[in-house]
């Protein structure tokens, strides 16, 4: 089986003009074949907060009424997914941005009303892997924004975690794949104020007692349930760092097993 990188950067990187062109660099030169999702969470807020529309997270979920959808399609669909190809694209990676509404790359149904209502979020159902296939094929690196579509004509904002544990599963039937979440810090931290103090391997276990010691919190929760999701249907490897960690294989990040 040919080997696939699935790279998740998160929303303080692409907010930062600098770190963002760092990665992007890098992440062109990386050998073989790779996929690229990517957040934005932060450059939604900011523009909804120009635009005088308030942002409500719960669980590290945005609720997306409809005005916050239009908000995040700008964002997510247009200015960072365009953004981030036309820098890959000066680097000489042939780059092709999507949501999951192209190509019908990505199904979802609108998340249903519990006590929360999440409005217009998205839980994945399927992910075309033939098509994704033939863009690799075809010598194109993908790039996909945080965004799905129930096939009814209405799009879906969907955590960019999701999406990339998502895609690399899929495509697990056809490659071995490694995921790997790029982020501000080194790794999963001991101690959030010891950047260096990186967790290198987190299990099942370790991570009940890591979660009761309030270790690991925020964003970070649904992150790592996101990998031991992976890990458990069929992705080869999972991996949370800076993304300093793709060129430096020896270095420093957290890599989560069983
Ligand atoms: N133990 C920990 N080690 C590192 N980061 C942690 C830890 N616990 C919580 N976090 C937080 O998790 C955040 C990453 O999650 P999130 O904000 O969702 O990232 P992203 O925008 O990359 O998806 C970090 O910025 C950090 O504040
Ligand atoms: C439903 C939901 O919460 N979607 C996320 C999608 C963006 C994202 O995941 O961005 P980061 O990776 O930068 O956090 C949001 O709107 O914030």
């Amino acid at each position: 089986m040919k080997k696939l990188s699935i790279i998740k950067i998160g929303g303080n990187v692409i907010e930062n003009k600098q770190e963002l062109s760092t990665f992007l660099k890098l992440f062109a030169k990386l050998d073989g074949l790779k996929i690229l999702v990517h957040g934005g969470g932060k450059l939604a807020t900011q523009l909804a907060t120009k635009l005088g529309i308030q942002s409500k997270m719960v669980a590290g979920r945005r609720i997306t009424d409809a005005e916050t959808l239009e908000v995040i399609t700008m964002v997510y669909a247009g200015l960072a997914n365009k953004n981030i190809v036309a820098q890959l694209q000066a680097h000489k990676c042939n780059a092709i941005g999507l949501s999951g509404a192209d190509g019908n790359m990505i199904q979802a149904h609108k998340r249903p009303v519990t006590e929360i209502d999440y409005g217009f979020a998205g839980d994945v159902d399927d992910v075309n892997k033939n098509i994704i296939s033939k863009l690799l094929k075809a010598d194109l690196t993908p790039v996909f924004c945080a965004m799905t579509h129930d096939g009814e004509g209405q799009l879906l904002n969907t955590n960019a975690d999701t999406i990339a544990s998502e895609i690399a599963i899929a495509m697990s039937a056809f490659y071995e794949t490694t995921l790997y979440y790029c982020f501000e810090k080194k790794g999963v931290l001991q101690n959030i104020k010891d950047e260096d103090s990186v967790i290198s391997q987190i299990n099942n276990r370790s991570y009940t007692k890591l979660l009761n010691e309030g270790i690991i919190v925020d964003g970070m929760i649904p992150k790592i349930d996101n990998c031991f999701y992976a890990v458990e249907r069929g992705v080869e490897k999972v991996c949370i760092g800076h993304h300093s960690m793709l060129a430096t294989k020896d270095g420093l990040f957290t890599t989560i097993t069983l």
